[in-house]
């Protein structure tokens, strides 16, 4: 048989030869198929990859909000300012955002959770094109919440707002997901007057009006989807009961008791780690 030897990025490799038979173009053909079984492979590892930050991320328990929204509604500005991470780079262009990117920031009750930052709607979007957007999308169905960032000063804003929402149903978003979705009324500085009605939330993400408000918003939403609770404890402190608290839930104030030697905790808990406690310690 005859044998090529050839150089691939871990060494030599032999690609059977085209003398059993095979024309130039079934040769060719073979590679190709050999070329599309190595991209599908490595298409599956990614797919793994992203499934086991996932449950990584879950495991660790930090809550993931992805902020979504047509392009140039400022997504990115948001982050920045709810985060204060110097390295995103919002900029006034479409699609100033091609890769999604994760950032952590905290809540009013410090709480550390994950911003994600995706990549923005277009209405008519060549069809080729649909697939790619909505694969760099998938993970949205995993988050805690989704905040819909809206340039209302835009002359479309109606239309865009109808456009994103179409996606999200074809993305099949869970309906608690689009029943707790934060609609946040961005750029309000470039409107006279706007009504932003009952539940929307309007902000200026560049000058940071609004944004007590909105974090204040995602935080007793969060609280309520990741079955989070803010409760106060009283633990006997000869007990292990507040190294507990302190590596299984946020702690977040700790009264001491001197006279009897107890001390009243505030701490934020999930309900299962809650369970556990009770378990554990209220016998
Ligand atoms: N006047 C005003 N401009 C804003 C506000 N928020 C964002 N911008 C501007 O809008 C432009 C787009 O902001 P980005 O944050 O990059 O928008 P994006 O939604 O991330 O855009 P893509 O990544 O392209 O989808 C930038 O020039 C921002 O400075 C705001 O509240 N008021
Ligand atoms: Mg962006």
């Amino acid at each position: 048989m005859d044998r090529t030897v050839a150089r691939s990025g871990k060494g030599l490799r032999w690609i059977r030869g085209p003398t059993e038979g095979e024309t130039f173009i079934e040769v060719q053909q073979r590679l190709l198929k050999e070329r599309e079984m190595r991209i599908k492979k490595a298409l599956d590892k990614l797919r793994s990859k992203r499934k086991l930050l996932r449950t990584q991320r879950r495991r660790r328990e930090f809550p993931i909000i992805s902020v979504m929204g047509y392009t140039n509604s400022g997504k990115t500005t948001l982050i920045q300012a709810l985060t204060g991470d110097t390295n995103l780079h919002p900029r006034n262009q479409l699609f100033a955002t091609l890769d999604v990117t994760a950032h952590g920031g905290l809540l009013p009750c410090r709480m550390p959770v994950i911003y994600v930052d995706t990549i923005g709607f277009l209405s008519q979007l060549p069809h080729n094109l649909i697939e790619s957007f909505s694969a760099t999308l998938e993970d949205v169905i995993h988050s805690d919440l989704l905040i819909h960032v809206r340039d209302i000063s835009h002359p479309e804003a109606d239309n865009q707002k109808k456009s994103v929402l179409s996606v999200l149903q074809n993305l099949k978003v869970p309906q608690k997901l689009l029943e707790t979705m934060i609609e946040v009324h961005n750029k309000i500085d470039l409107v006279e007057i706007h009504d932003p009605g009952d539940t929307a939330i309007p902000v200026s993400a560049l000058f940071g009006v609004g944004l007590d408000e909105l974090k204040q918003r995602v935080q007793s939403i969060v609280m309520t989807n990741t079955e989070r609770l803010i409760v106060t404890i009283r633990v006997n402190l000869e007990s292990p009961q507040l190294s507990w608290l302190y590596k299984e839930a946020s702690v977040q104030e700790v009264k001491v008791l001197p006279e009897d030697g107890s001390a009243d905790v505030l701490v934020m808990i999930t309900s299962a780690m809650y369970g556990k406690y009770k378990k554990l310690f209220c016998k």
